[in-house]
C-alpha cells in the first residue's frame, strides 16, 4: 500500500494551550482513517493543518512526496479538500448551487465554461441530486441534501483527499446512514483517500479501515479497524469502547453487525 500523506511531528499552540503536539501519522492511499477522540482532543485542529486552514507551529504535512509549505499552491490545496460539519460553511447562500460548483470548477480550470453545466449535472448524479436541482439554492434542501451538495463541491476539483469532520453529526440516524453509504461508495468509485472525523464509534466501525484514537493533542494508538474493536491497544481506548452503551446497526458494507 502507498502513502497518501504524511504528518511528521505536527505540534499546534493556542497561546499557552497546547492543541497538538508532536502528531505524526500516515494515510495510505485508497483507505479510510477513522479519527477518534473526547471533545478537545485536537481531531478538528489536526484536519485544520493537514486542509492547509492552520499552519501547525512545528512539523510538516507531505502529500506524496511533496512536503507541503506555508503557502501552499492552487494545485496543493485543491488536492485536499474538507467537509464540515455544518454544510453551509462551504454553501454561499446567495448563490445557485450552479454557481457554487461553476465558481470551484472554474477557478480551478477543471473545465472550460462550456462545460461547467454538463460537469455540474455530473456533480449531482454522483451525490444522488436531482441535475434538475442546479438553479435553486441552499436553504431549498434538507441538511441531508446540503451535506450531498457540500460533498458534490469538495469533488469537483478532484481532490486526492478528503477530509471529513463530524459531517454527519448534525443529521438524523436514517439520513446518517445514507451519507455514509454514499462516502464509502465514492472511496471506492473515484479511489479516494479518506480522513473521517467522529466522536461516533458507530460511524467509524461503519467508515473506516484504519482507526486513529486522540487525546490531549496526541494520537495514543492507530491500527486496523478490526484490531481496534477487537484488541484496543491502550487503555483508554478500553474506556471509549466500554463507554458505548448502544451502537446503531448498519448494512453498510464492512459496517457493524
Ligand atoms: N482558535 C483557537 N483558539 C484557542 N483555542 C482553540 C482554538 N481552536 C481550538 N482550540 C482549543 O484546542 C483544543 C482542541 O480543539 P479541537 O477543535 O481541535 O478539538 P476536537 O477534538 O476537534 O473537539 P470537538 O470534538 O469538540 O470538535 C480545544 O481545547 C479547543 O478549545
Amino acid at each position: 500500500m502507498k502513502t497518501a500523506l504524511r504528518i511528521e511531528n505536527l505540534s499546534v499552540h493556542y497561546g499557552k494551550f497546547t492543541a497538538l503536539d508532536n502528531v505524526s501519522l500516515e494515510l495510505q492511499q485508497h483507505t479510510t482513517l477513522g479519527l477518534v477522540g473526547e471533545s478537545g482532543s485536537g481531531k478538528s485542529t489536526l484536519a485544520r493543518v493537514i486542509a492547509g486552514l492552520i499552519t501547525p507551529d512545528e512539523g510538516q504535512v507531505v502529500l506524496g512526496s511533496q512536503t507541503l509549505g506555508k503557502k501552499r499552491s492552487r494545485e496543493q490545496h485543491k488536492m485536499i479538500q474538507m467537509i464540515f460539519q455544518n454544510p453551509d460553511s462551504s454553501l454561499n447562500p446567495k448563490h445557485t448551487i450552479r454557481q457554487i460548483l461553476a465558481e470551484a470548477l472554474l477557478f480551478h480550470k477543471i473545465v472550460e465554461r462550456s462545460g461547467v453545466d454538463k460537469r455540474c449535472k455530473e456533480l449531482l448524479a454522483r451525490v444522488h441530486i436531482d441535475e434538475r436541482s442546479l438553479d435553486r439554492y441552499p436553504h431549498e434542501f434538507s441538511g441531508g441534501q446540503r451535506q450531498r451538495i457540500a460533498i458534490a463541491r469538495a469533488l469537483s476539483v478532484e481532490p486526492s483527499i478528503l477530509i471529513a469532520d463530524e459531517p454527519t453529526s448534525a443529521l438524523d440516524v436514517s439520513v446518517q446512514l445514507s451519507v455514509l453509504e454514499l462516502f464509502n461508495h465514492l472511496k471506492s468509485e473515484l479511489n479516494l483517500t479518506l480522513l473521517f472525523i467522529s466522536h461516533d464509534l458507530g460511524v467509524i466501525n461503519a467508515i473506516s479501515d484504519t482507526v486513529a484514537v486522540m487525546r490531549h493533542g496526541k494520537v495514543l494508538e492507530i491500527n486496523p479497524k478490526e484490531q481496534f474493536f477487537t484488541h484496543p491497544e491502550t487503555s483508554y481506548s478500553r474506556e471509549l469502547l466500554a463507554a458505548v452503551t448502544r451502537m446503531p446497526t448498519s448494512n453498510i458494507e464492512g459496517g457493524i453487525s
